[in-house]
């Protein structure tokens, strides 16, 4: 490509790492970096005004084409700490559940595991802005990113579904990956891996440039997030899939 490719990055402290080399100006001749939502940077990739997103997982059915561009993503093996069904009661109690605008994998993610794992049939009800203020009595919601670590502090329940998938079925669990609506060059991907791998390298030079109170980013980066994307997450990956299909999701 003789132009800058696009790149569409998570907003959310979980992305940092992996954006810190770009952050610093790496690629700066060969990438247009952007920030967003999952659910805009899904929807841009999908109209193609980006070339490479920060992509939910569950926009790859809807892709005309995709390529996994790096060996770098999203993804957990056990609890995630940021994605989690908050209620103020059991969730055998829950009547509603509202579903974050934002995300696109952990909400069918909760579909699939009220379906299959808990066996509740709440009315579902998606959202456009925030809700948080509508989780109380039996209405739950689906939370992500850092608004999930700041309502760790407030709802009573909390259905981590990194961890709910992982008593499931065993897998970790892949909630976004680095994909492309066109090929990209094995030359830049591999640019790309190593910039990803930059961050991971420094994570406390990323903590020191993003100080949080609400939750230990450390612990965050190395034992919630998991951000390779081994064999063992692919599998994990296939297996969602799977169920988007056999649900229709
Ligand atoms: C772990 C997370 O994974 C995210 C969840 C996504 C989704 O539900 O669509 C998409 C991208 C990731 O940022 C999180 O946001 O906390």
């Amino acid at each position: 490509m003789d132009r800058k490719i696009r790149v569409g990055a998570v907003s959310y402290l979980n992305t940092k790492p992996l954006i810190y080399g770009l952050e610093k100006g790496m690629m700066k001749d060969d990438i247009l970096l952007e920030m967003d939502y999952p659910s805009n940077v899904a929807a841009r990739l999908l109209e193609d005004s980006i070339d490479i997103g920060l992509v939910p997982v569950a926009t790859i059915p809807r892709l005309k084409e995709y390529h996994f561009v790096s060996d770098y993503g999203i993804a957990c093996n056990g609890r995630v700490s940021s994605v989690s069904i908050f209620s103020e009661v059991p969730i055998e109690e829950v009547s509603e559940i509202l579903l974050d605008y934002q995300s696109r994998t952990s909400v069918r993610l909760a579909k699939i595991l009220m379906r299959e794992y808990w066996q509740v049939n709440p009315v579902i009800t998606d959202t456009r802005e925030d809700f948080r203020d509508r989780i109380k009595g039996t209405t739950a919601g689906v939370v992500i990113g850092d608004r999930a670590l700041e309502q760790r502090l407030v709802s009573t329940y909390n259905y981590d579904l990194g961890e709910t998938w992982k008593d499931f079925t065993g897998l970790p669990f892949v909630f976004a990956g680095w994909i492309s609506n066109k090929p990209i060059s094995e030359e830049f991907i591999n640019r790309f891996n190593l910039v990803n791998e930059y961050g991971l390298q420094r994570l406390e030079e990323v903590i020191a440039q993003n100080p949080y109170e609400v939750y230990d980013l450390y612990e965050y980066y190395t034992r919630n997030i998991d951000y390779r994307l081994d064999e063992q997450k692919m599998k994990g990956l296939e297996l969602y899939l799977d169920y988007l299909k056999r649900f229709g999701f």
